[in-house]
């Protein structure tokens, strides 16, 4: 495979995540930070996520799959941008494994299966959360980090507070609100991303549940701002919500971008993300992009 060559992408979106899937399987090329801000300022290539995929590196897995927010950083975990690289690796017509239902990814943060369940449904079994205070990564040692202390705001009337801390291959903060709407999350989201409290910088969640299997989420993701729906962060939601005895452990969770079924299952303690993705375009990245990676 010639590593000089353009490189085909697919510009795809989960529930209006902005997903730019790269194969450079068959390649040594990487991406690094630079090379995925230069990613993001092609228009046709731009994203909130990228999902880079690499040849496999662990026995019984389909591919290694690198994942860039648009500002550069590396996260994790990144549930709709995997459900949309499954799309790429079953159903893509061009690249796909026709009749192949299911696959084995490898991210940074462990193994996540991927099951089709119908063209274009997924889901993903985003693993065990993680809840200890280190491991999520937070710069104290909280005992509990269902209710951990941070607020902002006034101190004797702050605007958010108290979290539920959950890593599920990426570190976020869940807020319970009444209503995720009525913050001016555009504002709030980037001080509690950047809060010294978060070694790794963290995902921002409003949740307000509106029935035992509904909850109603917006999201400020670390790297990438407001995005229409966050995967990861409705795991991090629905298993903030059982830790607080506030849901079922199945439930739907409504962003501004669409629904996700979330479970967090009894036997295993895995949680499953299912939803949809969706095909826009296909365009090519040229070799310059990746020359310093090469
Ligand atoms: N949109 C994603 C989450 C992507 C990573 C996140 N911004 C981080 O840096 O942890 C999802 O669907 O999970």
């Amino acid at each position: 495979m010639n590593a000089l060559a353009h490189r085909r992408f697919l510009k795809m979106n989960g529930l209006g995540n902005q997903i730019t899937v790269l194969d450079l399987r068959g390649t040594k090329l990487k991406v690094g930070e630079a090379e995925a801000r230069a990613i993001a300022s092609e228009p046709r290539a731009r994203f909130d996520q990228l999902m880079v995929l690499h040849d496999a590196r662990t026995p019984g897995t389909d591919a290694f799959v690198s994942i860039y927010n648009v500002d550069g950083s590396e996260a994790g975990a990144c549930g709709n941008g995997t459900r949309c690289v499954a799309w790429a690796m079953m159903a893509d017509p061009q690249s796909g494994a026709p009749g192949r239902r299911e696959l084995l990814l490898e991210t940074k943060a462990g193994l996540l299966p991927a099951i089709r369940n119908s063209e274009i449904v997924f889901t993903v079994d985003m693993g065990e959360p993680r809840l200890a205070w280190d491991e999520i990564p937070l710069a104290d040692p909280f005992h509990d980090t269902s209710r951990f202390e941070l607020q902002i705001g006034p101190i004797d009337d702050p605007i958010l507070h108290t979290p539920c801390a959950v890593n599920m291959g990426n570190p976020h903060a869940v807020f319970f609100v009444d209503d995720p709407y009525a913050f001016n999350l555009e504002q709030i989201g980037p001080l509690l991303e950047n809060h010294p409290i978060f070694p790794d910088r963290a995902n921002i969640e409003l949740a307000a549940v509106k029935a035992p299997d509904h909850i109603v989420l917006r999201v400020w993701e670390r790297g990438a701002g407001i995005t229409q729906a966050c995967g990861s962060g409705a795991c991090a939601a629905l298993v903030a919500a059982v830790r607080r005895e506030l849901s079922d452990r199945k439930a739907t969770v409504s962003l501004p971008g669409g629904d996700l079924t979330i479970e967090w299952r009894e036997s295993d303690g895995h949680v499953l993300m299912t939803g949809p993705v969706e095909f826009e375009w296909e365009g090519t990245l040229a070799p310059a992009l990746f020359e310093s990676a090469a």
